[in-house]
C-alpha cells in the first residue's frame, strides 16, 4: 500500500456526527469524486464510511476509528476493540493515535502497538504524532510509517499548524525517521501538498480543503471579510 500511494494525493473523506455531511452514504460519494479528480488513497473514519467507500471505490484505505472515552484524550483508534474491528475490514493501513498520551485503560504506546502487532502481524501501521520525538519513537516501536497528523492539536502543540515557519517540523521528521513520513493535517492549497512533497513527504493527505465545504467556506468568508 505504501508503495501504491508514493508522492500522491490521499483525500481524506471524514465527517462526525454534528457535522452537515456526515453519513456513509455522502462519503462514499466523496470518495468516488476525489477518486475522478486524481486521488491515490481515500482515508476515512468508521466502519460504516469505510465499508460504503469500498463498495464505491477500489482504492486503498487508511482507516480510523474515532471514538472518546471518559478517561483519555486519545481518540484515533484508541484501543484494541477499534482495531479488531478495522482489521476485519480488509484495508491497507490503519491508522492509530502514536501520541505520547496514556490511552483508554491506562495502556501506554509501546504496549499497545506490541499488542495489536502481535495479534495482527500482516497489518500495515500508521503512527499519527505531534512532535519529533513522538515520530522517533514511532519509528524505534515498529509502526511501518509516520503521520504528522497530530501536529497542533494536544496539549503539547496546541496552535502549532503543520505548514508553520516553511514546513519546519515536516521537515524535522523528514530528517529523523526513515520510514516514510505522511503529511497531513492544515494541507490547505496545492501548493502546499507540492511543498510536503519536495520536503521529502512520502505523500499527503488532504481532509477538510476538499472535503470539508463548511471549511471551505469559512476560508472565503474569512478572506473576503477585510472588504465588507
Ligand atoms: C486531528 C484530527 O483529528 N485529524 C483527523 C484525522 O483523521 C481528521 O479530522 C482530519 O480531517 C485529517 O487529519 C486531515 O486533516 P485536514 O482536514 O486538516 O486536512
Amino acid at each position: 500500500m505504501l508503495t501504491a500511494i508514493k508522492s500522491g494525493l490521499v483525500v481524506s473523506c471524514q465527517a462526525l456526527e454534528d457535522e452537515p455531511l456526515h453519513g456513509s452514504d455522502i462519503m462514499s460519494r466523496m470518495a468516488v469524486a476525489a477518486k475522478r479528480g486524481g486521488a491515490v488513497a481515500i482515508r476515512a473514519n468508521g466502519v460504516n464510511d469505510i465499508r460504503a467507500i469500498k463498495e464505491s471505490v477500489n482504492l486503498p484505505i487508511i482507516g480510523i476509528i474515532k471514538q472518546d472515552y471518559k478517561d483519555s484524550n486519545v481518540y484515533i483508534t484508541p484501543t484494541l476493540k477499534e482495531v479488531e474491528a478495522l482489521v476485519e475490514l480488509n484495508i491497507g493501513l490503519i491508522a492509530v493515535d502514536a501520541t505520547n498520551r496514556i490511552r483508554p485503560g491506562g495502556v501506554d504506546l509501546p504496549t499497545f502497538l506490541k499488542e495489536i502487532k502481535t495479534k495482527f502481524p500482516n497489518q500495515q501501521w500508521m503512527a499519527d504524532c505531534a512532535t519529533l520525538e513522538e515520530c522517533i519513537m514511532a519509528e524505534k516501536l515498529g509502526f511501518d510509517c509516520v503521520g504528522t497528523t497530530m501536529h497542533g492539536y494536544t496539549e503539547d502543540t496546541v496552535g502549532m499548524k503543520l505548514h508553520s515557519n516553511d514546513f519546519k517540523f515536516l521537515k524535522d521528521v523528514v530528517s529523523h525517521v526513515s520510514i516514510p513520513v505522511i503529511a497531513e493535517g492544515n494541507v490547505i492549497t496545492p501548493e502546499m501538498a507540492k511543498k510536503a512533497l519536495r520536503y521529502g513527504a512520502h505523500t499527503v493527505v488532504v481532509g477538510g480543503a476538499i472535503t470539508r465545504p463548511q471549511q471551505i467556506t469559512r476560508h472565503f468568508v474569512d478572506v473576503i471579510e477585510s472588504v465588507r
